[in-house]
C-alpha cells in the first residue's frame, strides 16, 4: 500500500500547489505564496551563480545611463534554462496557472542580488501587456531571503512578503498595473537569485 502518496503531505520542494496561500490585495491584485516549492534549490543556486551569463543592468535616467544594483540575464522564449529543476518549474507553473492565466509561462528573467546593497526600486512590470491587462509574474527565489514589498499605485498601505530559499511567489490579477513592488536594500544579506517566469510580452 502506498502510504507515502495517500496519507502524508507530499515532500516539500516537490513543485506541488496544495499549500498555496492566496493573499488578495485591493483592485483585483493578488499574490500567491508557496513555501519550499522548488526541488534541488541548493543545486539550482550553485548552477545559476556559475552558469548564467550575468551582466550589469543599466538604465536610462534622464540624461545619463546608471548602473542598477544587481546582475541580470533573461532567457527568452525557446531558450534552454540553466537547470532541469527550472524547466520542470516552468512546466508545473503552466500546468497549474494556465486555466486562470489563459496562456503558458514562457520567459525566465534572472536577477542576482550579490548582497544587501543590491536591490530593485519601486516599479510594476508594465513594459508590455502588464500595463493594460491582468497577467502573472511567478518568482522563484534561491539563496538568502529578501523581502518583496508591495504598495498600491498612488498611495496606500504597503505589505511585504519574505522570499526564502526555494519559495514561489506569484503576483497576479491587476498587480502589475495597480500595485508596485520593490526589493529594498538591507543592512546584511548574502547572495540571492530570483527567477521570474512570465508569459510572452510581459516584462
Ligand atoms: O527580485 C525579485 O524577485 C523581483 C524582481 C522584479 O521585480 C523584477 O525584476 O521585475
Ligand atoms: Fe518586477
Amino acid at each position: 500500500m502506498d502510504f507515502q502518496g495517500s496519507l502524508f503531505a507530499p515532500p516539500t520542494g516537490g513543485l506541488a500547489f496544495d499549500e498555496v496561500a492566496r493573499h488578495r490585495l485591493t483592485r483585483g491584485a493578488w499574490v500567491d505564496v508557496t513555501r519550499s516549492w522548488l526541488p534541488d534549490a541548493d543545486d539550482v543556486f550553485r548552477a545559476l551563480v556559475a552558469d548564467v551569463p550575468w551582466r550589469a543592468e543599466r538604465r536610462q535616467m534622464y540624461d545619463r545611463v546608471v548602473d542598477v544594483p544587481r546582475l541580470v540575464h533573461t532567457y527568452v522564449a525557446g531558450e534552454d534554462l540553466p537547470h532541469a529543476a527550472l524547466t520542470a518549474a516552468r512546466a508545473a507553473l503552466t500546468a497549474h496557472y494556465e486555466p486562470e492565466l489563459g496562456e503558458p509561462f514562457v520567459t525566465a528573467g534572472c536577477c542576482y542580488y550579490r548582497d544587501g546593497r543590491d536591490s530593485v526600486a519601486w516599479h510594476g512590470d508594465t513594459i508590455g501587456r502588464g500595463k493594460t491587462q491582468d497577467t502573472m509574474v511567478a518568482i522563484v527565489s534561491v539563496g538568502d531571503p529578501r523581502r518583496l514589498v508591495l504598495r498600491p499605485r498612488g498611495g496606500g498601505e504597503s505589505t511585504s512578503i519574505e522570499m526564502g530559499h526555494g519559495d514561489l511567489v506569484v503576483m497576479g490579477g491587476s498587480c502589475q498595473r495597480t500595485w508596485e513592488h520593490a526589493v529594498p536594500k538591507v543592512a546584511h544579506a548574502g547572495p540571492r537569485i530570483s527567477v521570474q517566469f512570465r508569459p510572452l510580452n510581459v516584462f
